[in-house]
């Protein structure tokens, strides 16, 4: 078992706070979920790259990424620079971390554009989500110097990590765009890097893991988003077939998944992925999420949907959470067919 410094986790997930057994959620999750050992790995450098990624976004929605090019000593320093500041305790997190362009979080990964959370209405699907981040505007990361010789070495390991994201994201997005016979004005306003950002999370333990979520059901509302998972695991995605899988850890790769604004421009040939995070009772959890969107004034333009900015998916899902508290996400744009 890992050792726990509980000072540092916010004081919910303290070992005096432990959530409920939910037996709905713990028969799920002991029925259903089963290894996904057939995701595809995919190398930038192959040349069936266009088919094999075309095919892995049609039928999963997601797929493992190889040959990256990120130095692993790269990833493992973000991750032993990220375990230190989350050991710091809460009180000190919070106040290190209360602004732009790295944020302190916890609880709901729902956050506004500047990093702090959207207050949501409590509904019954969803409760308090166990785990922590720290959200990064990788555009703001250069334009800020830490005196603390930690947080200054953190904020250059982003920025570099950063850098990586932003190749991966556009060498895959062309690939991509070229499947879908994008011309080259929408292939270049319908990712923009600038909007790139980054979660590091940290999933604390959890007493009654069967009680609580890391992250809930949901997609992403991104074009592209990259993960890079430690050795815990936890991350599950829904498949075609209608089942929970595993997304275990496989070593020197990253997994990709398709948001809610490439399935739109793909006209749902792409699958925005159901997935979510399980807790585990004895380890906690790093894991680093890349984040891309389309330019915010970029019009999406497809058949299935009416016409729509990212800046408007945006405001329609903060309105949702804030009043419903769900995100409806793509299903509010999404033209209906009239029964005369
Ligand atoms: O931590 C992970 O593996 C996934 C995180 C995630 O799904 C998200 O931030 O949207
Ligand atoms: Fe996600």
């Amino acid at each position: 078992m890992s050792k726990s410094n509980f000072e540092s986790y916010p004081p919910l997930f303290r070992p005096a706070n432990i959530p409920r057994l939910d037996r709905d959620k713990a028969e799920t999750l002991s029925k259903l979920a089963v290894e996904a050992a057939n995701i595809p790995v995919i190398s930038i450098d192959l040349q069936c790259t266009t088919s094999c990624m075309s095919e892995a976004c049609r039928n999963w929605g997601l797929f493992r990424l190889a040959n990256h090019g990120i130095p692993i000593t790269l990833l493992n320093q973000i991750e032993e620079h990220a375990k230190k500041l989350f050991s710091l305790p809460y009180e000190t997190k919070k106040a290190f971390f209360s602004s732009s362009p790295i944020s302190y979080f916890w609880g709901t990964p729902a956050l506004t554009p500047s990093g702090s959370a959207i207050p949501q209405k409590p509904n019954n699907q969803q409760s308090l989500q166990w785990m922590e981040g720290f959200n990064v505007s990788l555009s703001q990361l250069s334009h800020l110097h830490y005196q603390d010789v930690l947080l200054e070495t953190f904020r250059c390991l982003l920025e570099e990590y950063g850098k990586h994201q932003s190749r991966l994201a556009t060498t895959i997005f062309k690939v991509l765009a070229s499947d879908l016979n994008l011309g080259p004005l929408q292939t270049q306003s319908h990712l923009s890097v600038a909007t790139g950002l980054l979660r590091v999370y940290r999933y604390p333990r959890c007493h009654e893991p069967e009680g609580a979520w890391g992250i809930d059901v949901h997609t992403d509302s991104s074009v592209l988003s990259i993960i890079h998972q430690d050795e815990v695991g936890g991350l599950q995605v829904y498949s075609k077939d209608h089942q929970w899988l595993d997304v275990n850890p496989l070593p020197n790769t990253l997994i990709v998944n398709i948001g809610d604004m490439l399935q739109a421009m793909s006209d749902d040939k792409y699958m925005s992925v159901k997935h979510r995070v399980k807790v585990n009772k004895h380890k906690e959890r790093i894991s680093i999420g890349y984040f891309v969107f389309p330019a915010e004034d970029a019009i999406i333009q497809s058949t299935n949907y009416k016409p729509f900015t990212y800046a408007d998916f945006r405001a329609q899902v903060q309105h949702d959470l804030k009043t419903v508290g769900i995100k409806t996400g793509l299903q509010k744009f999404k033209f209906t067919t009239q029964i005369s």
